[in-house]
């Protein structure tokens, strides 16, 4: 596979054009064998899109789904606002049941519904145009958004840490450069030795697929491991601390993020490894008490026993595949947000410097 120079990668969705556009995106089921773009033009492409994980992590989906709304509406701009507000409406909610887990596609469903609800004067045509900038403003903040957590965690980070992280919370989950990625990467860019661990994280390897590949393209030192040698490496004293990204985190701290991070939060815990979380604002769900809640998405059993070109398991094998658990906020040693760092994670703390800009419906 050639090396792709990072300046060469494109982004990782990007709106094209203005009304009459479309959302362009890496297909990052290719990946890493192909870096190939798809566009998308209309509202069922970036549903099937979102649900097949072209796009995928939670600030992507969200931005992504903001787009969405663009490519629902642009065909009602010229009829009544009445008819215009159902498609709206309509649109919104289709969107919404493209996966249920991550809250950012509900926060940014909400937003752009919101945003239409403000501009009550505003002709279709108009609207149209509006909601276009709308998303360009969720798009752009969420790039600054991890710009702000790699700053706010890279001072958690000392020279020459060697840390572990989970599935992918890079520039490919987000429009910027990332959750977790982003505090490796602004670490290193401050002269910091940095050295990352990637859980490979089974079933669809978004670590091994895509982390491995961000951070080498990156020149970020990185190891691939299989999920399960996770807690022999903690062992062994190779891991300094964790960093994970979060698709929600309840209004206590317990957070939602890919399979497997529970886990690996038990294990930090038992070899006195710090857990943190890098989550931008709109990742918070104050609506939920505490992790209980949280929508968890199953996914196809052929995920787990025809991965990736061939079968791995006896026909008919009964499958349990859910996508996401929650780790309990006690074993969170600290969330990094935009904002600044949480911590002790308790409700208190999560109040205080979320507020009242999470999804809290
Ligand atoms: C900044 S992304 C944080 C999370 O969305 C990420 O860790 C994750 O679990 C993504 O799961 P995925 O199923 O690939 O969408």
């Amino acid at each position: 596979m050639a090396t792709t120079n990072p300046t060469d990668i494109p982004r990782t969705l990007s709106w094209q054009g203005e009304t009459t556009g479309c959302l362009r995106m890496i297909d990052q089921t290719l990946l890493p064998m192909e870096l190939r773009e798809i566009d998308c033009d209309s509202v069922e492409q970036v549903w099937e899109a979102i649900r097949a994980l072209r796009v995928r992590g939670a600030p992507a989906i969200g931005v992504a789904a903001a787009y969405g709304v663009v490519l629902g509406v642009r065909s009602a701009a010229s009829g009544s606002r009445d008819e215009f507000d159902a498609a709206l409406d309509k649109t919104a909610t289709y969107l919404a049941s493209s996966r249920p887990t991550a809250v950012n596609l509900f926060w940014a469903l909400d937003r752009m519904r919101q945003f239409a609800g403000g501009h009550p004067e505003a002709s279709p045509s108009e609207l149209t145009a509006l909601l276009l900038d709308e998303a360009r403003r969720i798009d752009d903040e969420d790039r600054a958004m991890c710009a702000a957590i790699g700053r706010v965690g890279a001072e958690l980070l000392s020279d020459g840490d060697a840390v572990l992280t989970h599935c992918n919370a890079g520039g490919l989950a987000t429009a910027g450069d990332g959750t977790a990625l982003s505090v490796f990467f602004a670490a290193a860019a401050a002269g910091k030795k940095i050295e990352v661990y990637v859980d490979e994280t089974r079933p669809l390897l978004q670590g091994a697929r895509l982390t491995q590949w961000e951070l080498m393209q990156r020149n970020i030192p990185a190891t691939l491991i299989c999920d399960s040698m996770a807690g022999w490496v903690m062992k062994q004293g190779r891991v300094q601390a964790v960093v994970t990204g979060a698709d929600r985190i309840a209004a206590n701290g317990d957070a939602a993020n890919k399979i497997g991070t529970y886990s690996v939060a038990t294990l930090a815990k038992a070899h006195g490894i710090p857990f943190y979380v890098a989550a931008p604002t709109s990742t918070f769900d104050l609506a939920l008490p505490d992790g209980s809640q949280i929508p968890i998405e199953e996914r196809a059993a052929e995920e787990i026993t025809h991965g990736f070109g061939r079968q791995t398991a006896p026909d008919n094998a009964q499958v349990f595949n859910p996508a996401f658990d929650v780790t309990d906020a006690a074993l969170i040693q600290a969330i990094f947000t935009e904002r600044g760092v949480i911590r002790p994670v308790t409700t208190e703390n999560v109040r205080k410097m979320v507020g009242s800009s999470a999804a809290d419906n």
